[in-house]
């Protein structure tokens, strides 16, 4: 077990891995008072790590055996089929350190990836955040099947400080992930495409994505300002679609070209994905 008991902005938190996703809850926690010092990186090429030490101000390590050492947090941040090589060569490490080891990676069960730790290992904690860590607007789900209370505790805290985190059964992860994890891509792909339209009707590209995107801004923040979250979608739809008007008449064109089907499409093939991903 892990001696880390809470998080605090002192908790030496290393990642393994500096990718897309470990610079976007680097950011966040810096930003959000994380001791600069406290945060630590690491990567394969020698290139991504120091580029996000320079911008951020964490600490790049370039020995894999050196991060694991002063972890107290060890963040796995890497794809999900280059785990298991990368964690084989550092079991005594692990074992020696004792870090809360926490997995961002798609597809991969707690049930998995404790293969990839030493025999026994149990401070092991599954979460699946987006790339609004950057921002502090990560949604985070978090699940384990060994940790203690104080160990999920404690990742709860550190993701909370880069967003909202909910607790949740592992069984559901892979819905989570495609509704939150991926979600950000095909809401900048569907931007985009409004912004596109807008641009095929005379709009400049730029005048066209600025409106659109600020929209899907104000229209999240509309939502998630309703008490009532499973109603909040229809409510938000009433105030806009004056009867008779062209909102009415474009939700019935998209409807009709398939909007909902587009969007149970999109969530069932992440869903697929995520088990071939964890299966391989
Ligand atoms: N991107 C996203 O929005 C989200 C991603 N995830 C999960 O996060 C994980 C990372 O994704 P993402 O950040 O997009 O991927 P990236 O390819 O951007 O980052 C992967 C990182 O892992 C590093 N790495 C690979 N092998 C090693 C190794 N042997 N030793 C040290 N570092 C290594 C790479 O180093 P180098 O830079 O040198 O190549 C790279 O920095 C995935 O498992 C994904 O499922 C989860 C939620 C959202
Ligand atoms: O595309 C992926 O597999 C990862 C997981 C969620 C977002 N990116």
């Amino acid at each position: 077990m892990s001696e880390l008991t809470k998080f605090s902005d002192h908790t030496k938190v290393a990642f393994l891995g500096s990718g897309n996703m470990a610079g976007a809850i680097v950011r966040g926690l810096i930003a959000d008072g994380h001791q600069k010092d406290c945060v630590l990186v690491t990567d394969r090429s020698g290139k991504s790590g120091p580029a996000l030490a320079k911008e951020t101000g964490c600490t790049y390590v370039a020995e894999t055996k050196e991060l694991i050492a002063q972890a107290q947090i060890l963040i796995l941040a890497c794809k999900p089929h280059q785990v298991a090589d990368l964690l084989a060569p550092l079991q005594q490490e692990i074992k020696d350190s004792a870090p809360l080891v926490v997995s961002i990676l798609a597809g991969t069960s707690c049930e998995k990836l404790a293969k990839s730790l030493p025999d026994g290992y149990s401070s092991l904690v599954r979460v699946m955040p987006n790339v609004g860590a950057a921002l502090g607007q990560s949604t985070t789900a978090v699940a384990t099947q060994s940790a203690t209370e104080n160990e999920v505790q404690a990742v709860a805290d550190l993701f909370s400080a880069v967003g909202s985190v909910s607790v949740i059964d592992e069984g559901n992860f892979a819905t989570f992930t495609a509704m939150a994890g991926c979600s950000p891509a095909w809401f900048a792909a569907s931007v985009e495409a409004l912004a596109r339209a807008g641009v095929a009707n005379g709009l400049s590209a730029a005048t066209a994505m600025k409106a659109a995107a600020e929209a899907m801004r104000a229209s999240a923040d509309l939502l998630l300002a309703e008490e009532d979250l499973p109603l909040a979608g229809a409510e938000v739809i009433r105030r806009v679609c004056s009867p008779g008007g062209t909102t009415v008449a474009g939700l019935q064109a998209a409807e009709s070209a398939g909007l909902r089907h587009v969007w149970a499409a999109a969530v069932e093939a992440a869903i697929a994905r995520d088990t071939t991903l964890g299966a391989s």
